[in-house]
């Protein structure tokens, strides 16, 4: 058996509020990967929009800036941060306004081609491997990741999750929300929301956050397993 582990590229995609998030987080830190929150950085040239006054119904306006913002995501699973131009904006992007705006400026070609780029740059250069957590990273951004998550929950416990984790909010107004987004991202034409062929569906409705974590290290340590079985055995014999 080899001593070094190989790098790993996790991929864990689906609907807003399964918990990618907070799974993605704890997978990476429990395994020693880096962490990659996409809709960080879809959100952070939201922002970045709203802040410089293009109309976010231009579709024409938000391609011709598309490439002006610099983002910057840091991957530390303990700290994960992200910048605008140098401006920290951890905050900023979890406005209402910008979560009420971020899937119109997603669905832009032109924005998702400079995004996705940045993403496959940064999932090349984790030295250990990385969990990337999105919506369309096991279909577009990462094809060949060595394992890809699809989490679904239903509407009503995405939204109980949710209204708990922003005091005194109301859970049907929430869940309304949260289902509008999800179908603006999956209807989108470029890289919907959406599972890919070889995803393993894992349904959290009914499972504790420990549960979901617990679940998802163990399919990445079977799929380590599994690489090298299969490497030792394409390996001639030792003399
Ligand atoms: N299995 C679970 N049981 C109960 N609560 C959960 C579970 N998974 C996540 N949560 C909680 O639900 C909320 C949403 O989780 P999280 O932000 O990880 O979801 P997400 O899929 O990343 O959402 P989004 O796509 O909108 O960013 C958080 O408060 C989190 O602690
Ligand atoms: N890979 C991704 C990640 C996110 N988005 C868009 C669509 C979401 O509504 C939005 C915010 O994501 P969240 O922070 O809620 O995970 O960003 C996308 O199109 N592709």
């Amino acid at each position: 058996m080899s001593d070094t582990v190989e790098s790993v590229i996790v991929a864990i995609d689906g609907p807003s509020g399964t918990g990618k998030s907070s799974t993605s987080r704890a997978v990476a830190a429990a395994l020693g990967l880096s962490y990659l929150d996409t809709g960080a950085q879809y959100r952070a040239i939201t922002w970045w929009m709203i802040s410089n006054g293009v109309d976010v119904q231009d579709p024409a306006a938000i391609a011709t800036a598309a490439a002006k913002p610099a983002i910057v995501s840091g991957t530390d699973p303990a700290n994960p941060t992200i910048t605008v131009d140098g401006v920290d904006v951890t905050g900023p992007i979890r406005t209402p306004e910008v979560t009420s705006k971020v899937s119109a400026v997603s669905a832009v070609p032109e924005v998702r081609a400079r995004i996705t780029e940045l993403q496959r740059s940064i999932a090349s250069s984790a030295a250990t491997g990385i969990v990337v957590e999105g919506r369309d990273i096991g279909t577009t951004v990462l094809p060949d990741a060595d394992l890809k998550i699809f989490l679904t929950a239903s509407p009503e416990a995405r939204a109980a999750r949710r209204s708990g984790e922003l005091k005194g909010t109301d859970v049907a107004a929430t869940k309304e929300a949260l289902v509008k987004r999800d179908a603006a991202d999956s209807s989108r034409k470029t890289s919907p929301l959406a599972k890919a062929d070889d995803a393993v569906e894992v349904d959290t409705t009914d499972l504790t956050l420990e549960q979901v974590i617990e679940c998802v290290v163990t399919l990445v340590e079977e799929r380590r397993c599994a690489t090298e079985n299969t490497e030792n055995t394409e390996k001639p014999a030792a003399r």
